[in-house]
């Protein structure tokens, strides 16, 4: 390996301590099986897929770093990638704080992804991982929306909420993960953003930093509610059915 490459290797910290409210009662989200898998293994999986990935580090439920350990060990994973198991915190923010800081010198690169998608493929990932190599600090990959979006004024529950407006469609991306980063911009964003947020790349749009968008995939949807779960199993069906022929 030579020296400069040795300087940007590629990490994916993967945020996967929460617990899960709205899939309902049960295993913390991460630790629940798909197709008898636990959803965090696929989701790590689907990182060491890429070949550019050479770190994965897994942010796991506080309590629970010793078990998501004995889980890694458990199940095969490509041998060319290192893992690494830290606790997580209360906000998926703090959780990705806490992976940034586990990162050994040598990582230029950070992919930061859900465990909630457990089923991005690896396209997407490189395609992120591409876009940031060729030069972007922020890459996100997002979807065109399906239906129409109405900005409302939130009403207590079950009272009918006035809509606002209705933006352009067109111009609305529906965003997803792996999102990728210049190691430097992302520690930078998240040493200053105080603010708590629902992703990275919106703490680089806080420093006033661009961030790109790349193609993402219907199949890298995050595992939400109870129907993502059925979603998920029939993603894994289709894909065992077309490795048999
Ligand atoms: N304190 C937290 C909260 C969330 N996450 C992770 O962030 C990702 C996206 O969060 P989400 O889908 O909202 O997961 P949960 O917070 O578990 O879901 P819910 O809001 O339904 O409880 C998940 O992989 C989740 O494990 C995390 O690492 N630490
Ligand atoms: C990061 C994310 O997956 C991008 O769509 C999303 O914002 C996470 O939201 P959540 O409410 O923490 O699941």
């Amino acid at each position: 390996m030579s020296d400069e490459s040795r300087h940007h290797r590629t990490a994916a910290v993967i945020p996967a301590a929460g617990r899960g409210v709205r899939l309902g009662p049960g295993a913390p989200k991460a630790l629940r099986a798909l197709n008898g898998t636990p959803m965090l293994v696929h989701a790590v999986r689907a990182m060491a897929a890429s070949r550019a990935v050479s770190l994965v580090v897994v942010v796991a439920p506080p309590a629970g770093a010793p078990e998501v350990k004995r889980l890694l060990d458990a199940h095969a994973l490509p041998e060319r990638t290192d893992y690494l198991v830290v606790p997580g915190g209360d906000t998926r923010q703090e959780s990705v704080r806490l992976g940034l800081d586990a990162l050994p010198d040598d990582i230029g690169t950070v992919l930061v992804h859900d465990a909630a998608r457990p089923l991005v493929p690896e396209e997407t990932v490189d395609a992120v991982i591409e876009a940031v190599h060729d030069g972007a600090r922020a890459v996100v990959p997002a979807l065109p929306l399906a239906d129409t979006v109405k900005q409302v004024e939130p009403a207590p529950k079950g009272e009918p909420e006035p809509v606002v407006s209705t933006p352009d469609r067109a111009t609305l991306r529906a965003v997803q993960t792996p999102q990728g980063f210049d190691r430097e911009t992302l520690v930078r964003a998240h040493d200053t953003v105080t603010e708590n947020v629902t992703d990275d790349a919106s703490m680089v749009e806080q420093l006033g930093l661009p961030v790109v968008v790349v193609p993402g995939h219907e199949e890298a949807f995050k595992v939400t509610r109870p129907l993502d779960l059925v979603l998920a199993e029939a993603v894994l069906a289709r894909r065992r059915a077309n490795d048999g022929f």
